[in-house]
């Protein structure tokens, strides 16, 4: 009954926000042809939206130069409106009244017997009572931004009157993705990401791809050759009939189609048809190139084998064009192996040039109609960075580091965005609106970072293990961003290249000049390294952030100077003795970059916008299995706490720093040591197996009556959050049961590891979340969701869960026991709510350890019940066995339990 009631109102918000959707859409196609149209609509559209979020103002605008009019704004932003917003506010209050008072009624009421108990719950109320307030105070002022995309249009694209080059002054802007392995994270996800950057809606000549490779795999390189190939077909039929989402598994995929808004209606059918039909050869290629690559490798091995006179058998990989592959083989070999191989760096299409190519009528060998399409694609470049033994790669950091430099280079433009693999642009605009913040005349300039939602598919319909996270994307971030800005989340992001580098944000520069532009080489080298055209690079970085790409073309002859210095900037060497990985670029020996690189940044003064627009603007998939869920969430919880331990704690920010920015980077820093009191408080029920006679606090009812109070008020403040974040009840039910399994299983050993690093020294190697393959899954979308995968990880929630089981038991045989109108009974019955309570949100747990069983809940039921039935049979033997003529601890009981007359 609960569960229907939930699902609709969830239908329900769905169903509003769907027709926002078809409003907007609705918009921007006619945008193209009436800014000013688009700008009315758009307000009438938000006039009806606007029952919780309302116009704010923000920001000072910049002095207008002489008499010229003040330059756009790029964004609008929104506020909670009163009548929600205040409430919520003195319901925070009200609160933070009440666990005060509770914890002056408690040292009133100290128990006498059991002092120890008494004083360690007490420890732990006031740790829960510490963190609810981290976690809440930075949430006072919630912000929406709503980038202005027509505006954007309207001053940085006017078309060009003579119809040649166009007038275009967007930034440019390098689109980074990373991989490692091309079967852990299957091959058809990370090509999809890249057809979906190839194909998206910005200018091609101001953006370039990167694919990071960390595996070194010639697959992925063959992979990049066929997009490449690909794309020149999928990018133009993106554009000619203006297709969403551009990622063509996820296109191809979706079961109602949006209405047309291309311009040649007429010819869609056929070339949809066609390319799905181009599609599937094109997958068919993608899954052979494993086989491919072996039969020809093996092959040329055979051929050599024969030429070598001592008719060895040589085992290397080999390139269609009958050279060995520089990075790993398929059959290990020195110099050739995963973790030690040289760098690579491919440039798969060059920059396209500055003039629109159209491409050319239907005809035999091609028959899509492209004449009037511009069929040029943005440049690509593959790369796979060296790796040695005994050097210490950083995962993802090391990578992305790799990358900024090596695209300084290439392309180095001003601006940056960074996929993992298994993300994909979902709505083309995307580049487009991050660029409003970074523009806009108002706080652009101090703008480090955008960064949008992650959003996922392939998560099971009623998302048991919180997987889509609304809570803390759309509420926690929403709340960061009315104060410094979200912090960076590792995907979907746009970095501004400057902050990356570690410059200081304009508004705190003492001078106009820029920190690096300091003439002491020395220095110079200490931060960025050796290399002097990198060097030059951030120079130019510095001294202009509106500029476009400058493209570099790697086989000409006269660049094979910038090929050297290329490759040493993705040597192991390079950054030996410098600030990479601290003061510049992403942070290293971390388990999780994303949060710290962003930490250094507000640091230093920068802010960060969040963006969110309909439809999503990226989306990628994420681990739907029991085990990988929790280790991924365990990295995540190591990572937080070794950042408190490390130079980027909270407290020593520095004056910079919002002050609940603060507060908030001290919550996510952390958070995982609330588990050491949960797991107490779930674990005590313990020892009323075992006596009768323990109490936390007396007087028992008004203790309960507080703790009542206290966690009601946390769920009404939740109602308001769901409220203004615009999210379901069941994403936040899903957040409140996850939030339990992983305090219990999870943090108890994130808490441990960090201990254990204190103490040795030693960090422990956390593994790549693997992603889930519909191919391995025998048909069934959800496979993942049934398959347990046994790890120690699961066994303290597993304990939780017994000992609650068997509490509720032994409730059931007292009551049984004494009769349900005595006070053993009431105190065990109410006792019982906590222990039912941890039940209801461990239950997904309790599911999936069930593994393929737990597509059957009754049967989980029926197991609860036998449990719960056993335990009570066995208590009430145990009593009739031992205490045969009544319960001679009652007197006592009830005499400690004077003031208990409240029940
Ligand atoms: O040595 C490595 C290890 C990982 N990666 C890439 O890093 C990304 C993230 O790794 P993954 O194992 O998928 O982590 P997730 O738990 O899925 O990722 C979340 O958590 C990470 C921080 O722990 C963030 O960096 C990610 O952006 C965020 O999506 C993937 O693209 C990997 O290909 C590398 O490039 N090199
Ligand atoms: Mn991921």
């Amino acid at each position: 009954m609960a569960a229907a009631v939930t699902r609709r109102v969830g239908l329900h918000v769905e169903a509003t926000n769907g027709g926002a959707d078809d409003e907007s859409r609705r918009n921007s196609s006619a945008a193209d042809h009436s800014p000013v149209a688009k700008r009315i609509n758009d307000a009438a559209a938000n006039a009806k939206r606007n029952d919780v979020w309302v116009a704010a103002q923000e920001g000072e605008m910049p002095a207008a130069a002489g008499n010229s009019s003040q330059p756009p704004l790029l964004f609008r932003t929104m506020k909670v409106k009163g009548s929600i917003l205040h409430p919520y506010r003195f319901v925070i209050l009200l609160r933070l009244v009440a666990i005060v008072a509770f914890f002056i009624w408690r040292i009133r009421n100290r128990n006498r017997d059991g002092v120890w108990l008494w004083a360690m719950s007490m420890v732990g109320d006031v740790w829960f009572g510490f963190s609810w307030v981290l976690n809440q105070l930075p949430k006072l002022n919630p912000i929406k931004r709503v980038p202005d995309l027509a505006a954007i249009r309207d001053q940085y694209e006017q078309p060009s009157a003579s119809g040649g080059e166009s007038n275009n002054k967007l930034p440019g802007i390098d689109v980074f993705v990373t991989t490692v392995d091309p079967v852990d994270e299957p091959i058809l996800y990370t090509v999809n990401s890249v057809l979906s950057i190839l194909a998206t809606d910005y200018p091609v000549e101001k953006y370039a791809c990167y694919l990071s490779d960390d595996g070194g795999t010639l697959v992925h390189y063959e992979a990049m050759l066929e997009v490449a190939s690909f794309a020149r077909l999928w990018a133009p039929f993106c554009r000619k009939h203006s297709v969403e989402p551009r990622a063509p598994e996820s296109y191809f995929g979706v079961k109602r189609r949006q209405p047309y808004t291309g311009s040649v209606q007429g010819e869609f059918t056929s070339d949809h048809r066609r390319m799905r039909r181009e599609y599937e050869e094109f997958k068919v290629r993608i899954d052979s190139l494993f086989s491919t690559v072996c039969q020809r490798s093996q092959a040329y091995n055979r051929k050599h084998a024969k030429d070598d006179e001592a008719g060895m058998v040589m085992k290397a990989t080999w390139m269609a064009d009958g050279t060995q592959w520089p990075g790993t083989w398929i059959e290990q070999a020195e110099n050739h192996r995963k973790g030690h191989h040289a760098g690579i760096v491919k440039v798969v299409l060059n920059h396209p040039g500055h003039k629109p190519e159209l491409g050319s009528p239907a005809s035999i060998d091609n028959p899509f109609d492209f004449s009037n399409t511009d069929t040029r694609l943005p440049m690509l470049v593959y790369m796979s960075r060296e790796k040695r033994t005994g050097y210490n790669h950083q995962k993802k950091a090391g990578a992305m580091n790799a990358m900024l430099r090596v695209s300084a280079l290439l392309s180095n433009a001003p601006f940056l965005i960074n996929f993992d693999c298994d993300h994909y642009v979902n709505n083309s605009q995307a580049f487009r609106a991050s660029m409003c913040f970074m523009l806009d005349p108002r706080d652009g300039r101090n703008t480090a970072f955008v960064q949008f939602p992650q959003r996922f598919d392939g998560v099971d319909p009623t998302d048991r293990y919180a997987n889509h996270n609304r809570v803390f994307f759309d509420g926690t971030m929403l709340s960061l961003n009315g104060l410094q800005g979200p912090s960076y989340l590792g995907t979907g992001t746009m970095f501004r290249r400057a902050a990356l580098y570690g410059m200081e944000p304009p508004r705190w520069r003492t001078t106009g000049s820029v920190k690096v532009i300091d003439d002491d080489d020395d220095h110079k080298g200490k931060e960025y390294g050796r290399s002097t055209l990198f060097r030059n690079a951030v120079l130019d970085d510095a001294a202009n952030q509106e500029r476009s790409i400058t493209p570099v073309f790697l086989d000409d002859d006269e660049t094979t100077t910038i090929s050297s210095e290329v490759a040493s900037l993705m040597t192991c060497a390079y950054e030996d003795g410098t600030t990479w990985g601290r003061d510049v670029g992403w942070v290293y020996n971390i388990a999780t970059e994303d949060v710290v690189t962003g930490f250094r940044m507000h640091r230093q003064g920068w802010r960060s916008m969040y963006c969110s627009v309909e439809p999503a603007a990226f989306r990628g998939t994420a681990p739907i299995n029991l085990t990988e869920r929790l280790l991924q969430v365990l990295r995540w919880s190591g990572g937080s706490l070794e950042m408190f331990f490390s130079h980027s704690n909270a407290f020593l920010a520095g004056a910079r720093m919002h002050p609940l920015q603060r507060v908030a980077y001290l919550n996510m820093s952390t958070y995982p040591v609330v588990t050491v009191f949960i797991l107490a408080y779930n674990l005590f029920p313990l020892m009323w197996l075992v006596s009768e006679r323990y109490y936390i606090q007396r007087p028992f009812g008004t203790y309960v009556l507080y703790l009542v109070a206290t966690i009601a008020m946390i769920h009404v403040i939740g109602m308001f959050e769901v409220r203004w974040a615009g999210i379901t009840l069941l994403d936040w039910c899903r957040n409140e049961q996850f939030y339990m399994i992983g305090a219990t299983g999870v943090y108890p050993t994130a808490v441990l590891y960090m201990a254990l690093k204190l103490v040795t020294g030693k960090s422990i190697h956390f593994r790549l979340t693997s992603k889930q393959t519909e191919a391995c899954s025998g048909g069934d979308k959800f496979a993942d969701l049934y398959v347990v995968r046994w790890v120690p990880l699961l066994v303290p929630t597993i304990a939780v869960l017994a000992v609650n089981v068997a509490a509720v038991g032994v409730a059931v045989g007292k009551a049984a026991t004494w009769g349900l109108l005595t006070q053993q009974a009431q105190h065990a019955l109410l006792g019982m709510v906590f222990n039912v309570w941890i039940l209801v949100l461990l239950y997904p747990f309790a599911l999936g350890v069930m593994g393929r069983w737990g597509k059957r809940p009754a049967i989980l039921f029926g197991v609860l019940v036998m449990a719960i039935g056993a335990v009570a049979v066995v208590y009430i033997s145990f009593r009739a066995t031992y205490y045969p003529t009544g319960w001679s601890e009652m007197e006592t009981t009830s005499a400690l339990g004077k003031a208990e007359s409240f029940f």
